[in-house]
């Protein structure tokens, strides 16, 4: 059943057989963008269909966004459409741990002249490592999804990132003009060439997201929470520049819970002590649990882990 709802200005075509839609986070979704300032960059990781996202780029900022669900990234690509965003959104298909994996990840060729952007590997075409990965409050289709088109990720390289968690992980991107599905390989040479021109169309205008981004936007609350691994080591010092993103992740608490429990689980899970966290009461679920949005800034001691690691390795 395709429809259209009006949130805030901003018009969203949907079918809720097919996508997540939750009207009574309107005032969410406002709350959270009017944080952002013009010309930032966000990372939706769970973006549905785009209620993050579409009002952020309705305000200048340049949005990353990505969901599992086939269905809902058609419809953000719709509404992007709809409402005149399209320059201001990158869509992406794929699980949310390799999303930020792939932006965060400086593509080999830094140094040349013509760079490749992994940010830009949109996907119309990309296929999840783990189709397992799919949560129920995605709400809808699991799909399969599709083949990334200009970059090859190496699927034993992609389980054992999640398997050992991010510290331990930079994806693999290659140079190479097939791409592996399932074990099989597809040549996907010509397809690869007119996604390469895309990409090289407007490299030039997309910030290097490897070097910095102001926001990410983790909304699944039943398990976002254990999507903070991902950050652990992500980024690499010697590219980023300015200050580290801040993070809202959007989590229950249960009256069995606090929210120092919920902390000391997001910390846990981030490998690091968070500053100044701020809990925001979204709403209640339920008569004994309520839905927050947890904001913080990325801990330095989380997001270079890895680095540190290396530096110290190489020291030896
Ligand atoms: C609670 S909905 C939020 C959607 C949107 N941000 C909103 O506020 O309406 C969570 C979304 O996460 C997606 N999702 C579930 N598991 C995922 C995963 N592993 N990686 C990426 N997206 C996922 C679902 O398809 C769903 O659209």
């Amino acid at each position: 059943m395709v429809t259209e709802v009006r949130q805030y200005g901003a018009t969203f075509r949907l079918d809720y057989s097919l996508v997540y839609w939750n009207s009574r986070l309107e005032h969410e979704h406002i709350r959270l963008v009017s944080q952002f300032q013009t010309g930032e960059t966000i990372c939706d990781m769970f973006c549905g269909i785009g209620p993050f996202a579409i009002p952020a780029a309705q305000k200048g900022c340049l949005v990353y966004a990505n969901d599992l669900n086939p269905d809902s990234v058609h419809y953000l690509r719709t509404n992007a459409k709809i409402n005149k965003v399209e320059d201001h959104i990158r869509a992406y298909n794929m699980d949310a741990r390799m999303f930020m994996i792939q932006l965060m990840s400086p593509p080999a060729s830094e140094t040349m002249m013509e760079t490749r952007v992994p940010s830009l590997n949109m996907c119309e075409n990309s296929k999840s490592p783990e189709s397992g990965t799919v949560i129920s409050e995605n709400g809808r289709s699991t799909g399969e999804n599709e083949i990334l088109d200009t970059e090859e990720i190496v699927q034993d390289d992609l389980a054992s990132i999640i398997a050992n968690g991010a510290a331990k992980r930079r994806a693999k991107i290659c140079d190479q003009d097939q791409v592996t599905e399932g074990g099989s390989t597809t040549a996907a040479s010509k397809k690869n060439r007119s996604a390469n021109k895309r990409i090289k169309s407007f490299s030039s205008a997309s910030p290097k997201t490897w070097e910095h981004v102001d926001h990410v936007i983790m909304n699944l609350p039943a398990s976002a929470l254990q999507f903070l691994d991902v950050f652990e080591g992500l980024l690499q010092r010697k590219y980023w520049k300015g200050p580290l993103p801040w993070i809202h992740c959007y989590c229950f608490i249960r009256s069995t819970e606090s929210e120092e429990s919920i902390l000391a689980v997001a910390e846990g899970n981030i490998g690091a002590k968070i500053l100044d966290p701020v809990f925001h009461w979204v709403r209640d679920v339920a008569p004994n649990k309520a839905m927050f949005c947890l904001s913080f800034r990325l801990p330095e001691a989380s997001c270079f882990k890895e680095n540190a690691t290396e530096n110290t390795a190489q020291a030896v």
